[in-house]
């Protein structure tokens, strides 16, 4: 069973062209339960509302809940979190996001738990695909923006 609040060593940091970042402070085998997105559940209806008070400001720290194409609550990091707040998009990311059910089965109130898809060197920074894998079309609901990942994949616009 994976403990969502053992965590690993982290570190917030200031990218080049994305603001802050997060980077592992210890290299990471593949399958390791990184962190948790943190921060206010609200419902999809006032995330949307939020959602355009932060297109306005140009960033936005909404994740849409959304584990199975229904509308699902969002969790809103801006004012309280982690250091989940600060992971930026990869076209080739190294972490994927799970909804885990850990201390209620409620379909609205899963976690959202980040996980290393490779090894990841220790001090390499942690990315995970906004547009999302496994949780739906809009992981983060927003707008539309440049990518800087620098992947050879990236798509060049994150579109959300
Ligand atoms: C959840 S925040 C991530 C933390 C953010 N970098 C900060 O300084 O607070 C999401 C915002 O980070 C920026 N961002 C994340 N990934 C990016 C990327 N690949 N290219 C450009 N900007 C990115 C965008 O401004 C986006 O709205």
């Amino acid at each position: 069973m994976v403990q969502l609040g053992r965590q690993v060593p982290l570190e917030v940091f200031k990218t080049a062209k994305k603001g802050w970042g997060v980077r592992t402070v210890k290299a990471l085998e593949p399958g390791t339960f990184v962190e948790q997105y943190l921060g206010e559940v609200i419902s999809d209806k006032d995330g949307a509302q939020r959602g355009k008070i932060y297109d306005r400001i140009g960033i936005s720290y909404l994740f849409n809940m959304d584990i199975d194409g229904q509308p699902k609550n969002v969790i809103d990091s801006y004012l309280c979190g982690n250091a989940s707040h600060y992971l930026n998009h990869s076209c080739d990311p190294n972490l994927v996001v799970f909804g885990v059910f850990y201390d209620s089965v409620d379909p609205s109130f899963h976690r959202l738990a980040f996980f290393t898809k490779r090894a990841v060197a220790a001090g390499e920074e942690l990315t995970f695909d906004y547009i999302g894998d496994n949780l739906g079309d809009n992981a983060i609901v927003s707008r539309r923006f440049p990518c800087y990942c620098a992947s050879t994949n990236c798509r060049k616009w994150i579109h959300l």
